[in-house]
Parts: structure tokens; sequence; C-alpha cells
């Protein structure tokens, strides 16, 4: 297939890009580089560099596209917070100029990188698709309403649509990482404590309830769910939306991950305990059974080989 991926610079854009590649698929990937990197698109990609408001509609126009994979958007929660309208621009916005583009050109069929935070606070856990969608901060209600912009436009207008509730992403893939000029994410920022950079990790919390103390998270590794995307691909059929969550089913917490992080690096990696992060819930686990049962897919690796592939990929840079 010709497939336009939208952030392919970026972390999980560039791993699915790789994946797509060793597929067989032809890929040219769209990105403005506002926090992606141009050498992590991988070879035989081509980047068109621009954002998807300026560029969408010239890249897919008359060119054939089959499908497009669409990653790029803001995701820091924190920022999405102080800088709501910069949000609902560029998340819901540009995806706007690129479902356009779309179906002014007839390309049939989107796969889109949507997330945990369009469920907010859990009632009950492991999280199903068909649970409450309360987002409590606007990068998880820009995503949701990109969720239902996409169920219209595939009502409306015939676009298949596949929306991949990512739950916590982490791992690299060959030369493809997570190189986040603001880091927020937890195993990388433990790393990067374990090279040297940064005197302690910092423990947002012990006092949730869940068995350390600490809060529990689904991690899911990039390669697992770059795979997923390819069967997400294969399910896209005109005029439906479908809905699935990726994790791995199993919550981890915060101390285990500093564990599993050194005994994977032999480091000793200081840890001090801090105030709660506003907004994080205790416990975040997905149910994926949904993508399993209908489109066969299933986890393969651990958390052990996400921080070990992390540091792996942190170390070669
Ligand atoms: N990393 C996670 O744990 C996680 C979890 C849930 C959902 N997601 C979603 O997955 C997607 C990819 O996340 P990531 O961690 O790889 O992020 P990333 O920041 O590494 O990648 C995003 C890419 O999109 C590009 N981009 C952003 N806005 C653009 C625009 N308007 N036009 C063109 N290019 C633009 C950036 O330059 C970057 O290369 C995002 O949509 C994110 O919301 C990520
Ligand atoms: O330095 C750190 C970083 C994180 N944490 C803790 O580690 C856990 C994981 O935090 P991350 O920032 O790695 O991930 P989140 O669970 O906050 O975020 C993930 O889930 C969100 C949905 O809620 C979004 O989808 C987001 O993109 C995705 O990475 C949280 O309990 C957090 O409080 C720390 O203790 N110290």
């Amino acid at each position: 297939m010709k497939l336009l991926v939208t952030g392919g610079a970026g972390y999980i854009g560039s791993v699915v890009s790789a994946l797509l590649l060793e597929a067989g698929h032809e890929v040219v990937v769209l990105d403005d580089l506002s926090t992606g990197h141009a050498d992590a698109v991988p070879e035989g990609a081509r980047l068109v560099r621009g954002t998807l408001r300026e560029t969408a509609a010239d890249v897919l126009g008359g060119a054939g596209f089959d499908a497009v994979l669409h990653f790029a958007a803001k995701s820091l929660v924190g920022e999405s917070v102080e800088k709501p309208g910069l949000y609902w621009d560029k998340n819901l916005g540009e995806s706007l100029a690129l479902l356009e583009a779309m179906r002014v050109s007839g390309v049939p069929r989107i796969v889109f990188s949507s997330t945990a935070a369009t469920y907010g606070e859990p009632e009950s856990t492991p999280i199903l698709e068909t649970d409450p969608t309360r987002p409590t901060n606007p990068y998880g209600a820009s995503k949701l309403a990109i969720d239902t912009t996409l169920a219209e436009y595939a009502r409306l207008h015939g676009i298949g649509g596949v929306s991949l509730r990512y739950f916590n992403v982490a791992g690299a893939y060959g030369r493809q990482g997570e190189r986040h000029a603001v880091e927020t994410h937890l195993i990388p920022n433990v790393l990067k404590v374990a090279q040297g950079d940064g005197e302690a990790v910092h423990v947002f919390g012990e006092d949730y309830p869940t068995p350390d103390g600490t809060c529990l998270r689904d991690y899911i590794h990039v390669a697992d769910l770059g795979r997923a995307h390819l069967l997400a691909l294969d399910a896209c059929a005109p005029g439906s939306h479908q809905v699935f969550n990726l994790g791995s089913g199993t919550g981890n917490s915060v101390r285990e991950v500093i564990d599993v992080c050194r005994e994977v690096t032999g480091r000793e990696i200081p840890a001090v305990v801090g105030p709660r992060r506003p907004g994080d819930p205790a416990v975040l686990v997905a149910s994926s059974e949904k993508i399993k049962s209908q489109l066969g897919w299933k986890p393969e690796r651990d958390l052990r080989a996400m921080v070990s592939d992390a540091w792996t990929f942190l170390r070669s840079r």
C-alpha cells in the first residue's frame, strides 16, 4: 500500500514507519519536526516537512494514497492544561484539515493514535472500550473529539477509521526510540538518571491505594504497539469507525518500574518520593481483549524487554 504517516519523525510514528517498510509498504512521512527528528525517519521513507494544515492537501492530492496513519499531535498533559486552545487547534484543528484533505482526494482509510487519556479517571479496572469517556485534561478531550470526528467521517463520508487507544508506550525498536526534548514519561526519565543525567528519580506520590502506594500503569512495548497498526490497517472498513485499547493488560507500579531499571542497567538509580502529580489516576490498566479477539493481536514483549531496549537505544545515542 502507499501510506502517509503523519508524525513519522516522532517516537511511535518512526517505529511504525520502520515496521511498515519492512512489510513492503511505500511510506511518505509528513512531519513539521516540532517534536520529531528528521534523522528518526527510517531509510526508505520520504520525509515531507510541514504541518498538516498547510501541507496535507498538497501531499495527498491526486497521489493515490491507500491510507493514512495519523500520529502527529501535541501530547503533553501538563502543557495542555496550561494552553488548552493550543491543544484544540493543533490536535483537533489539524486533524480536521487532514480528514478534509483525505475526503477531497479520496483516501479511504485512517488509523489514528488515540489514548487512555480519553477515559479519564476509570470507574473500574481493566478499562473496556465501552467504558465512559470523561477526559480530565484538554489533551484527552481533544483526542476524544478526534475519535468522534472519525466516527462522523466514517458514517457520512465512508472513510474507514480505527482509533487505537494506547496506554503507556515504552521501549525502542532498532534505531528508533524515545527522544523527546521535554520528557515526562517514567521509563526514559529513570534511565536518564541511570546514565548520570540527574541525581535521582522523582516518584510522584506513594500514598495511592495500590499495593506499594505508587501508581499502577499498563506498559506496552512500542514494537508490539506497532504491529497492531498493521492489523488495524487491514481492519479498516469503509463506513465504519472502530476503537481498540492497546495495553498489555497488567499493571506495574512506579516502584516496580524503577526496580526493573536497576536490574537491567546494573546501576543504583537513587529515587526520592515527592508529592503526587496533579491529575494522575491511581490505576490505569487496559483490557485489550477486543483487539486480541477481533484482530488476533497479542503483546510479545514484557516490561524487562521494554526497559532493556530503551536502555540500549539511550546508550547508542
Ligand atoms: N507516547 C505515549 O506513551 C503515547 C500514549 C498515548 C497516545 N500517544 C499518541 O501517539 C502519538 C505519537 O506520540 P509520540 O510519543 O510518538 O509523540 P512525538 O512527539 O514523539 O511525535 C509526534 C510527531 O508529530 C509531529 N507533529 C506534531 N504536530 C504536527 C503537525 N501539526 N503537523 C505535522 N507534524 C506534527 C512532531 O514533530 C513529532 O515528530 C501522538 O498522537 C500521541 O498523542 C502517545
Ligand atoms: O518522573 C516521573 C515520571 C512519571 N512518574 C509516574 O509514573 C507513572 C507513569 O507516568 P508517565 O508520565 O510515564 O505516563 P502517564 O501514565 O502519565 O501517561 C500516559 O497515559 C496518559 C493517559 O492517561 C497519556 O496517554 C500519556 O501520553 C501516556 O504517556 C505515573 O504514575 C507518574 O506519576 C513518576 O513518578 N516520576
